[in-house]
């Protein structure tokens, strides 16, 4: 039987998984890696471990399914969107990446915007300057380590130095590629103007492809490595996001994708290019060739709610150890015994700061409203429930430029607890599904590498390999008072704004 492997380089994994020519999950195996924050705000990590990490998890994953190499017929990469791999003229990493989540590229997106001029950078790319995004860190490295970026001969995003692990060749989806700020987004293609004002060597970007096109073969020395067989295709893929779509089944219009991980993510699709005229909302191409997306992004929605579980969550995750239960579960459950609102109390999930609809690296979190009465059932609900108001204001920015949406398909670590998707169905008011394939961007590589080797459309793909298993409906009774909750939600940002930068400007002061 053919066999595709989709690998996705998560942020605090890489999750391998096989799938079989009828969509058929065979196996899956995960590796993790350190994950480095040297200042506060600055987010890292070392290629080479995302490479170790990756062979080790393809040895073993064959191993665990019992397949030969030769069954494997294709390779797909997904990975972390936006962190910058540099890497010198011998193919050696320079500095570890920064990650889609480091902030420290503030005075760079100022800059940018500066020097292209705001509307200008809008009308090539498609996008705002966010500190997340490739682009400013490039200049982050020529302004603050001008020795490394003398060294830098390539850029490449995290999958793709995978992939030239894999292939010993460069490339990058336009997909991917989008989330630089270097790339037309409406043309699928370098902006010369922009990678010229900003004075970013072109000749350090790599070829782009469309996700199913073949960008490689796996080198000889690689299957002695990882088992596999010399000469497989391995196709560019796409960053987790256009990946998790496509492994959710959203390649048309109507249906947004909500992928909640550490980031939270709404997602929907166009079959035309449509920009954000303000840039509120990221305007990408698809991992669909020649369709494109625009998506809302939470830089801490999961990660909120993990790192509740954390700092806050001792007793609950000994009681879950011992009754042998994950304790996101039992953390749910004791939401769950809270009231709708949790009585009064709002949770600000702006943690690491926030990118949509917010983009301020200096966002900081809360909990408005506390009294006496409030218990950790209460906080936990809260954060919960802030997190989701969190994903509604994604969702009004979609809605409000007109995209009609019939229902959200859920995915991510988040969409495991039915407490959760009802909470989404309720607080958003569409109905919240899941589908037979749970392993989202991994999936979603593995039908983009079986789209280029069998030579199919992506979207037939999809139509044929993924099915809805259950839905959600919102409850009408409690979408009233959750409208009056949010409409309180949203008027807090702008109200603590100046309090949060205080506080922020304090604590980097210590
Ligand atoms: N059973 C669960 N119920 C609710 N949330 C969960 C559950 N399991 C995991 N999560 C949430 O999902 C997040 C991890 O999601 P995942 O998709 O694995 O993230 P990533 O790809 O960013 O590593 C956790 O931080 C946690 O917030
Ligand atoms: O920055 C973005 C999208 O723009 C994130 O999607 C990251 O690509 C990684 O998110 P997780 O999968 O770790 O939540």
């Amino acid at each position: 039987m053919a066999y595709f492997l989709g690998i996705d380089l998560g942020t605090s994994a890489v999750k391998c998984i096989l799938v079989n020519d009828q969509g058929e999950v065979k196996a899956s195996h995960s590796e993790e890696y350190p994950f480095l924050q040297p200042q506060p705000g600055w987010a890292e990590q070392h290629p080479e471990d995302w490479w170790t990490g990756t062979a080790s998890c393809i040895t073993a994953l064959l191993k665990k399914a019992a397949v030969e190499g030769e069954e494997v017929a294709g390779i797909g990469l997904s990975g972390q969107m936006h962190g910058s791999v540099f890497l010198n003229a011998d193919l050696q990493v320079v500095r570890p990446a920064l990650l889609w989540c480091d902030q420290r590229t503030a005075a760079e997106c100022e800059w940018i915007e500066q020097t292209v001029g705001i509307e200008e950078l809008g009308r090539l790319t498609g996008n705002k300057a966010l500190t997340g995004f490739t682009a400013p860190k490039i200049i982050w490295l020529r302004n603050h380590e001008p020795e490394h970026y003398a060294q830098t001969a390539h850029l490449m995003l995290p999958k793709d130095y995978v992939r030239l692990q894999l292939t010993g060749a460069f490339g990058m989806d336009v997909a991917d590629a989008s989330g630089t700020l270097l790339l037309d987004v409406a043309h699928r293609e370098w902006s010369q103007t922009v990678v010229q004002r900003l004075g970013i060597p072109m000749e350090w970007l790599p070829p782009l492809f469309e996700s199913n096109e073949i960008a490689g073969y796996l080198l000889p020395a690689i299957a002695e490595l990882t088992g596999l067989k010399a000469g497989t295709p391995v196709v560019a893929g796409g960053g987790d996001q256009a990946c998790g779509a496509v492994g959710v089944g959203v390649v048309k219009q109507g249906i947004a994708s909500v992928a909640l991980g550490t980031s939270g993510v709404v997602f929907v699709h166009d079959d035309t290019y449509q920009m954000d005229p303000e840039c509120r909302l990221h305007s990408f191409c698809h991992g669909v060739p020649g369709k494109w997306h625009r998506m809302g992004v939470m830089l801490a929605a999961g990660g909120s709610f993990q790192w509740w579980k954390n700092h806050f969550a001792f007793e609950e995750q000994q009681i879950a150890d011992a009754e042998g239960r994950d304790v996101y579960e039992y953390l749910t459950a004791l939401a769950e015994t809270a009231p709708l609102g949790s009585e009064g109390l709002l949770f600000l999930p702006y943690l690491t700061g926030e990118r949509t609809p917010h983009p301020d690296p200096k966002a900081r979190g809360g909990f408005i409203g506390l009294n006496m009465r409030h218990t950790k059932a209460h906080m936990t609900r809260s954060v919960l429930e802030g997190i989701t108001f969190g994903l509604r204001d994604s969702l009004e920015l979609i809605k409000a430029s007109g995209i009609q949406i019939t229902e959200l398909r859920v995915s991510g670590g988040g969409a495991r607890s039915l407490f959760w998707r009802q909470l989404i169905a309720d607080i958003c008011g569409y109905p919240v599904v899941t589908v037979n394939s749970t392993d989202g961007p991994a999936y979603g590589a593995a039908v983009m590498a079986a789209s280029g080797v069998l030579k199919e459309d992506i979207s037939e793909l999809c139509e044929r390999w993924i099915e809805v298993v259950e839905r959600v409906e919102p409850n009408h009774e409690h979408q009233a008072p959750y409208d009056e909750y949010y409409e309180i939600y949203r008027t807090l940002y702008p109200t603590l704004k100046s309090a949060m930068h205080q506080l922020n400007d304090l604590a980097v002061l210590q």
